[in-house]
């Protein structure tokens, strides 16, 4: 049976992610683990917090359980070409806001030599997302400071053509996953416009409901693109 992990930042995705379905809370390190049983097999849904470095705690600790895919889920910031209401899959996941302020402006971790801020996902997972949810496929930033000015949105979609959603925990849970060797995606609501902040034009609830939707399209049948961890794999 293939295992999934789904990672959320608040408690409100993960129950969206759910939907109701009968669960079971165990606890790992401090950690709530929410499992549920699905047509594509075992659920299990971790609430990690907010920003990337509860996320990278959480997954990290969350692994330890062992499986066979991991997706970082919930609600994000959209641009333009990611409509509010609407799904993102993400085929590359940035880092974008991990660097340095210099007198020139911003250089990312890359630019200072101190190695990647884009990553890939998973890419038979991403399409798998993409077609069972009918997910818009790009690129999700994951920043540690939402975006709340027109000219930060304009800065980040200058620096990242291809980017449709800002949020804040992608990469972190792909980088616990790739230590641990785990398929992984990002599959992201969109709430509302990444630009100035204007927290009364958030659709939250339409979000959470997309969420709900696309997560029962992809948990109606089993994963082709994450089959069951072998009994050699499971047991290392
Ligand atoms: O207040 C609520 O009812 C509520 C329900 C569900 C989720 C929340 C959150 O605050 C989630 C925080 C989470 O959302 C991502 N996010 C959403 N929009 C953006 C954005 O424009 N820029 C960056 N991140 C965004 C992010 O991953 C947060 O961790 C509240």
């Amino acid at each position: 049976m293939t295992r999934l992990l789904v990672v959320t930042a608040a408690a409100a995705e993960r129950e969206a992610v759910l939907s109701g379905r009968p669960v079971a809370i165990g606890m790992l390190a401090g950690l709530e683990v929410h499992r549920a049983t699905t047509a594509a097999g075992l659920l299990d849904v971790v609430c990690g917090g907010v920003g990337p470095v509860a996320a990278a705690v959480a997954t990290g600790c969350a692994l330890r359980n062992g499986y066979d895919a991991v997706i970082a889920a919930g609600i994000a910031g959209g641009f333009p070409g990611a409509e509010v209401g609407g799904m993102v899959v993400a085929d590359t996941v940035i880092h974008a806001d991990l660097g340095a302020e210099t007198a020139e402006g911003f250089s990312s971790m890359a630019e200072l030599g101190w190695g990647p801020v884009r990553f890939d996902t998973d890419p038979a997972l991403a399409a798998e997302c993409g077609r069972r949810t009918g997910a818009r496929t790009g690129s999700i930033l994951t920043v540690s400071t939402v975006t709340g000015s027109q000219h930060r949105a304009d800065q980040l979609r200058t620096a990242h053509p291809d980017a449709l959603a800002e949020a804040m925990e992608g990469v972190a849970v792909h980088q616990a996953a790739a230590r641990s060797g785990v398929r992984f995606a990002e599959l992201r609501a969109i709430s509302n416009r990444v630009g100035p902040r204007d927290r009364s034009a958030w659709r939250i609830p339409e979000a959470l409901s997309a969420l709900t939707a696309a997560f029962a399209e992809l948990l109606s049948a089993p994963l082709t693109t994450s089959p069951p961890r072998t009994e050699s794999e499971t047991a290392q």
